[in-house]
């Protein structure tokens, strides 16, 4: 029998990245939004799979809701992509931010509980929840200092996973995911807006300069293709465990704009300048993981890395996501 799989938020970046692994593979694919009757599901059409996907409406922070359609899907694997996503909005709106992310985790964990079957949980957590890293980087044992909202909803997450599996012997783990990237990322993310802006810039379509934030960040940025693959793989290994999903490689965002740029032919310093009107209030300075026990656990390891990451979104810019897949 064919293995199924429920993907609550399966709209954005990494749910409609996993729901085309799965469905490649053979796995039925089932995923939600919160108003599925509303929602185009842009990503799973862009890239053709929107056929492949039986959409559900489901507010994950209802346990009812939740318990409803675990009992209907009977999936084998559930995976937590749903929530607001992005650590500089989550300053404007903090209690969005961790309402959606801690009580989807909670409204999730306890609906596979109510219903106890065998299910296998995965839960999307973030890099950011260590808070500053360090240039040596983050792993497993590094203690959670988490320093936005976004990051604090994070870290209470991932120990809620810890603690219904380590207490009600649930399969439940935590993708501990630093930044990854794609051409299905919106504007409201960094690396696409520098390569959107780039690209306007170089088609002459805006004069520039591209007005940025805070260049002296530095980041571990991967590809997002990878990362799910790394979600599908920790909910099949033998024993549950949280895990660094990362590159091990640190970049400034002054190297990104710099590869950016000169994809296409030009001079990042020419077309860049640092606002403060787009600084956070709070920032960390380095956000770098180790994923060796990925790579030793699951054998694991990010395919893509700075630059090559920034040549494919460069690539993909206007001329669609399946050109560089
Ligand atoms: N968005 C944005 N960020 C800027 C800008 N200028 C500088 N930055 C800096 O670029 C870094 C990355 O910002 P984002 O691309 O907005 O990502 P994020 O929301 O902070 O975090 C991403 O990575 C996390 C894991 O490390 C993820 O958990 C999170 O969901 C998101 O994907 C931050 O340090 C931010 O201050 C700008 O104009 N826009």
């Amino acid at each position: 029998m064919s293995r199924t799989a429920l993907i609550l938020g399966v709209s954005g970046q990494d749910g409609s990245l996993l729901a085309e692994r799965l469905s490649a593979e053979g796995t039925v694919v089932h995923g939600t939004s919160r108003d599925a009757a509303g929602n185009p599901f842009a990503n799973l059409a862009r890239l053709g799979i929107r056929e492949r996907v039986t959409v559900h409406t489901c507010v994950p922070e209802n346990v009812s809701d939740v318990r409803r359609l675990l009992e209907r899907v009977q999936p084998d694997e559930v995976y937590n992509l749903s929530a607001q996503s992005s650590v500089g909005r989550s300053f404007a709106a903090p209690r969005e931010t961790i309402d959606s992310i801690l009580g989807a985790t909670v409204g999730i964990l306890d609906a596979i509980r109510d219903v106890a079957a065998p299910i296998r949980f995965c839960n999307a957590g973030s890099g950011d929840a260590f808070g500053d890293t360090g240039p040596d980087g983050a792993d497993e044992t590094t203690p959670l200092r988490p320093h936005s909202p976004y990051a604090i909803a994070k870290a209470a997450a991932q120990r809620t996973v810890e603690t219904y599996r380590e207490t009600f012997g649930l399969f439940a783990v935590t993708a501990i995911l630093f930044s990854h990237e794609s051409p299905l990322r919106s504007e409201r993310f960094v690396t696409r807006k520098i390569v959107r802006g780039a690209a306007r810039i170089a088609a002459g379509e805006i004069s520039g300069p591209l007005r940025l934030g805070n260049l002296d960040v530095t980041r571990d940025w991967g590809w997002a293709a990878d990362y799910v693959d790394a979600m599908r793989l920790m909910v099949r290994a033998e024993a549950p465990a949280d895990l660094v999903v990362a590159t091990g490689r640190a970049a400034t965002l002054r190297d990104f704009a710099a590869a950016a740029f000169g994809a296409f032919g030009l001079d990042w310093e020419a077309h860049v300048v640092s606002v403060d009107a787009l600084k956070r209030p709070s920032d960390i300075a380095f956000s770098v993981g180790r994923p060796d026990r990925a790579r030793a656990t699951l054998g694991w390891t990010a395919e893509t890395r700075m630059p090559e990451l920034v040549r494919r979104l460069a690539m993909a810019t206007g001329t669609g996501a399946r050109a560089e897949r």
